[in-house]
């Protein structure tokens, strides 16, 4: 008996984006032919770009400024109509906005707020369970465990003009998700945040994950909430697919060096026979050395220095986008 393999929660086909944008035509004296004289020119956005995601799988959408990240979770939460292409979401299309679709999904964007400035986070929370109908009965618990996992005892009753930012994306993350949403789209969300805030929201993304098996596809530029969420990644640049796979695969076929780091007594010797010496501080070289000669020069390196610690690493990660960004394949 033949078994069918269960649907993607997300499924993206050939999905494109074009806006219009109106610009001046060349220099003009006067401000009444600038407006005349506009000339209509499109942007790509989004260009044809294919990719699904399974239930309860954390899939980062990395992707240079402008690249398109934004443009493709609005289209998938609904917030924009493509120029063409097809999305199923929940096996919904998401520009329909029907609210069985929006009741389970939520979109949370860094650079937007959606909790009311000048009234308390419990207010606004108020609100949203009267927006998604969330059983005044459910209601208690939902803000109860959220509270517990975010830490916003004492930050709920506050307005949230008086908030400090790390606070404020804390209740936002609460009331975007006291719906508990099926579908989670994050856009940037711990941007502008200090490094104990982004590792705390960073945790609570996962825990969310593991709790309630939601589906999770997030864009950031801070590669550690990458690395430490997403097993998988995308990555787009002009509005094209780059990569869809593993981030260990992703490291893998465009890194063409490891970065190898010795612990030695001080910085005098010149190690330049054994690759390029990127840095040394106080006795600590960091060498750049062609992957397939890595462990040959490990050997070497152990067999004739006075190596007190020696350390073998594939580049940073963000070395590693850059690479891709550039399609400089190894
Ligand atoms: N409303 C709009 N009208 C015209 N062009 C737009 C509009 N929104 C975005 N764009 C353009 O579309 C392209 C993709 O923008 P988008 O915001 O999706 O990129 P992004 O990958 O999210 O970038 P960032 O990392 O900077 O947020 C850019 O060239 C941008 O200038």
């Amino acid at each position: 008996m033949e078994t069918s393999l269960p649907k993607p929660t997300i499924q993206v086909n050939e999905l494109r984006k074009v806006y219009v944008v109106s610009q001046q035509e060349g220099e003009s004296s006067s401000g009444l032919s600038g407006i005349l004289r506009r000339k209509k020119t499109e942007v790509a956005a989004v260009d044809g770009i294919s990719f699904s995601v399974s239930s309860g799988e954390i899939v980062g959408f990395l992707g240079p400024n402008g690249a398109g990240k934004t443009t493709t979770l609005k289209m998938l939460s609904g917030l924009l109509f493509p120029t063409s292409g097809t999305v199923s979401v929940l096996g919904k299309i998401p520009w329909r906005r029907e609210s069985e679709y929006l009741r389970q999904i939520t979109l949370i964007m860094g650079q937007r707020n959606q909790l009311v400035w000048d009234i308390p986070a419990i207010r606004s929370f108020e609100l949203n369970r009267a927006i998604y109908q969330i059983p005044q009965a459910d209601y208690g618990s939902l803000v109860r465990e959220l509270t517990d996992l975010l830490d916003l005892g004492p930050l709920l009753n506050k307005p949230v003009r008086n908030l400090s930012l790390g606070e404020r994306m804390k209740c936002e993350f609460a009331a975007a998700l006291l719906h508990r949403p099926r579908v989670v789209f994050l856009d940037e969300p711990t941007i502008g945040l200090d490094v104990t805030m982004q590792h705390r929201l960073r945790d609570f993304v996962a825990e969310y994950n593991r709790r309630y098996g939601a589906t999770v596809l997030l864009t950031s530029h801070y590669m550690a909430d990458v690395e430490a969420l997403c097993k998988r990644v995308l990555v787009i640049h002009h509005g094209k697919l780059l990569f869809d796979g593993d981030l260990v695969a992703l490291v893998q076929k465009f890194t063409s060096y490891k970065t190898i780091v010795i612990q030695t007594a001080g910085c005098g010797a010149d190690l330049s026979a054994y690759g390029d010496v990127t840095s040394c501080e106080s006795g600590r070289y960091t060498l750049r050395v062609p992957k397939a000669q890595t462990a040959v020069v490990t050997a070497r390196l152990l067999a004739e220095l006075q190596v007190i610690d020696l350390l073998v690493e594939d580049p940073p990660i963000e070395e590693v986008i850059e690479r891709v960004f550039a399609q400089e394949i190894a």
